[in-house]
């Protein structure tokens, strides 16, 4: 399912690099913590996995393609297959619930009914029944979350990716998303965790991924998180204007993502199908999109936009933006 064979990443004026001959297997339906104090190389191995950066020797192959191999363009569509959750959440703030989870099809060219049937259904698996029209600011962090989960699972990934989702969250909000993801695993999604969240990999014995400096130190099936002597705990984030920092960071991803489907027009999403069915997270719609629904395209543009300018943010293109984990 994702395959790390003898990796490095060296990032550009870095003297060592961030992952060091990394070599591991995550299998169909597993779930997988991967651990390490920070700057270890956690959010790394999750970025080459989205091939949002490339490794600087080895290979990365996820759902049977070495990611090398597909093109710039496609890359849009193999992210398909994947869902990301994220610390600080990622929800646009002047979409509602409904659309929130609503606009990761509407990009892809799902049809209304397809949206009316699927968005509420990954809403009731994340307990947010009922919330549909509120907006992000109206809702307890934990629900922010579990609204960025149902975006996740919406598009019926097979694998969900989650880099710290609970760093921001109370430890009682944290369980209940973290039995969540549980939940989304038993049924039969693969889940790989960056966390720094001890107790929770203690508790849930599963496999445990461990690097030290940018080097895999242990690789334990139900293991718990090890030696926490050097691990921050992490506290919920009060840096000012983080929270629009992510939401433009949001705002850029949708952009591209859009600008990725306006090239090349809505198809199904392409990467590798699995050998043998994954039971689906929500039940498959009557009226699944045909190969010709014409694209919609969200009206995210300047309201959107207009969050950086409002706090004065830099948009320059070539920056990086939101919070780095
Ligand atoms: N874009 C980048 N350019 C240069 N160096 C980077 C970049 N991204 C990460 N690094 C460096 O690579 C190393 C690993 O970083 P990474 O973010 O993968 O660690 P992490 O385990 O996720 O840390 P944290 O738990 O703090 O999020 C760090 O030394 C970091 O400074």
């Amino acid at each position: 399912m994702i395959r790390f064979e003898n990796v490095t990443k060296r990032y550009r004026g870095t003297k060592r690099p961030a992952l060091s001959g990394v070599d591991f297997e995550v299998l169909r339906g597993e779930f997988v913590f991967l651990v390490g104090a920070s700057g270890s190389g956690k959010s790394s191995c999750l970025q080459l996995i989205l091939r949002e950066e490339s490794p600087s020797s080895g290979r990365v192959a996820v759902l049977g393609r070495d990611l090398k191999t597909i093109a710039n363009r496609k890359v849009p569509y193999f992210r398909r297959s994947i869902g990301s959750v994220f610390q600080d959440f990622r929800l646009l703030p002047s979409k509602t619930v409904f659309q929130n989870v609503a606009f990761t099809l509407q990009v892809t060219g799902a049809s209304r009914g397809f949206i009316q049937q699927a968005v509420p259904e990954a809403l009731a698996l994340v307990g947010l029944s009922g919330k549909e029209k509120r907006l992000p600011h109206e809702l307890s962090g934990g629900e922010q979350q579990r609204v960025a989960i149902a975006r996740a699972i919406v598009n019926r990934p097979q694998i969900v990716l989650a880099d710290e989702p609970t760093g921001n969250l109370d430890p009682g909000t944290s369980v209940d998303i973290m039995q969540l993801l549980a939940r989304i695993n038993a049924g039969g999604t693969t889940v790989l965790m960056a966390t720094h969240e001890a107790a929770f990999v203690d508790q849930m014995q599963r496999r445990v991924i461990e690097l030290r400096d940018g080097e895999m130190v242990r690789d334990e099936v139900g293991g718990g998180y090890g030696d926490t002597s050097n691990v921050p705990r992490l506290e919920p984030e009060t840096i000012r204007g983080a929270a629009a920092t992510a939401a433009l960071q949001t705002v850029r991803e949708v952009h591209r993502e859009t600008e990725a489907a306006i090239a090349e027009p809505a198809q199904p999403a392409e990467p590798v199908q699995p050998a043998q069915p994954v039971q689906p997270m929500v039940k498959p719609a009557d009226d699944a999109r045909p190969a010709t629904h014409p694209l919609t395209l969200p009206a995210v543009d300047l309201a959107e936009l207009g969050v950086a300018d409002r706090l004065g943010l830099d948009t320059g293109d070539d920056e990086e933006v939101g919070p780095v984990s």
